[in-house]
């Protein structure tokens, strides 16, 4: 890739764990949390890094961070080996991590963000135009002089956000950034990132839980799991490589009023309640003939089709490859 930000060749992480058996003895044991991974980011790509837990994925942000050193393999960011200059890196990078805060919890958020300029010596009128910036996006003009102790999770994130961009760095690592947030929160975070990808290019390195962020911010994913790199490209190939003929729609039909389960070719119920049942049929046919049938042959009130949901198909995929 001629404009790599991120590249990572065979990139491995062990760590030496010991346990204690029994009342003496303690048992040596080694965990290849990130076990040969390979892969390039783009300038201005938003990416998101997801899998089971235990995955490795935040191993591997915190060797694209500089925070832990790789067991092997070949690792820069930005052309900065990150384990060997992590100060330096510091300085085009910014980090989210959505269980944790960077900011000061006894200052006001305006105070936490003084220092933070002071910190990365950011020259002032870059840090006044910045700053004005995110608190205008991220609506954070009222949330200046409160302690970050006293502010809402949702609040606290936002407040989180800004901080990891007043320096403006080329790429931002986002460790769960919408976690326990309410709807309409997340949909502040999530606009906000799309904007900023958008407006200024920064490249965006996502780890979440929580798939709508994937379908709303990422083109490309990548999926991790024990330590390895099982998939990596567009989100809607990910259906594509669960195991062939797998993938399937749902088609979820209101009767007018409850029955046995509704009998058609090429589709089969999957769950009843009341008066709705859920229909599944391959992701690849199309709903106009089952559609057709159901219609012909029951009182209906509604129908809709549930496009595959991206959870499974990973969990399906991990069956299929494990
Ligand atoms: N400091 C450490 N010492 C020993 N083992 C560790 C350490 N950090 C992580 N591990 C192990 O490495 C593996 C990968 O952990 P990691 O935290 O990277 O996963 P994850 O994909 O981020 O999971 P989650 O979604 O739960 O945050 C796990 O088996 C974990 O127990």
């Amino acid at each position: 890739m001629a404009d790599a930000l991120i590249s990572l060749d065979g990139v491995e992480k062990v760590f030496d764990v010991r346990r204690r058996v029994g009342l003496m003895r303690r048992e040596k044991r080694q965990v290849r949390a990130v076990d040969g991974i390979s892969f390039e980011v783009a300038r201005g790509e938003v990416v998101g890094y997801i899998g089971p837990n235990g995955a490795g994925k935040s191993t591997t942000i915190k060797m694209l961070t500089g925070i832990l050193t790789p067991s092997g393999g070949r690792l820069r960011v930005a052309g900065i080996d990150p384990a060997r200059e992590r100060l330096r890196l510091a300085h085009r990078i910014g980090v989210v991590f959505g269980q944790r805060t960077t900011l000061w919890w006894d200052l006001p958020l305006k105070d936490s963000y003084g220092l933070m300029r002071r910190m990365y010596r950011i020259p002032a009128a870059r840090y006044a135009q910045n700053l004005e910036r995110c608190v205008d996006r991220l609506d954070l003009a009222e949330l200046l002089d409160v302690p970050v102790r006293q502010l809402s999770l949702g609040q606290r994130m936002r407040g989180d956000i800004a901080a990891a961009l007043l320096h403006d760095p080329d790429v931002l690592y986002l460790d769960e950034p919408t976690i326990g947030l309410d709807v309409v929160s997340k949909a502040k975070v999530r606009g906000f990132l799309r904007q900023l990808n958008r407006e200024l290019g920064t490249t965006v390195l996502l780890t979440t839980h929580d798939l709508q962020d994937i379908e709303q911010l990422c083109e490309r994913v990548m999926v991790i799991d024990h330590g390895r790199l099982m998939y990596d490209g567009r989100l809607d190939g990910l259906h594509a490589a669960g195991p062939a003929g797998e993938s399937e729609r749902t088609l979820v039909v209101d009767l007018e009023r409850e029955s046995e389960p509704i009998r058609v070719p090429g589709a089969r119920v999957v769950r009843v309640e009341g008066p709705r049942q859920w229909l599944a049929f391959p992701a690849g046919a199309s709903a106009a003939p089952l559609v057709a049938a159901v219609a012909a042959r029951y009182p209906l009130v509604d129908l809709s089709v549930r496009e595959p949901d991206i959870e499974d198909v990973i969990a399906r995929m991990y069956a299929g490859r494990g």
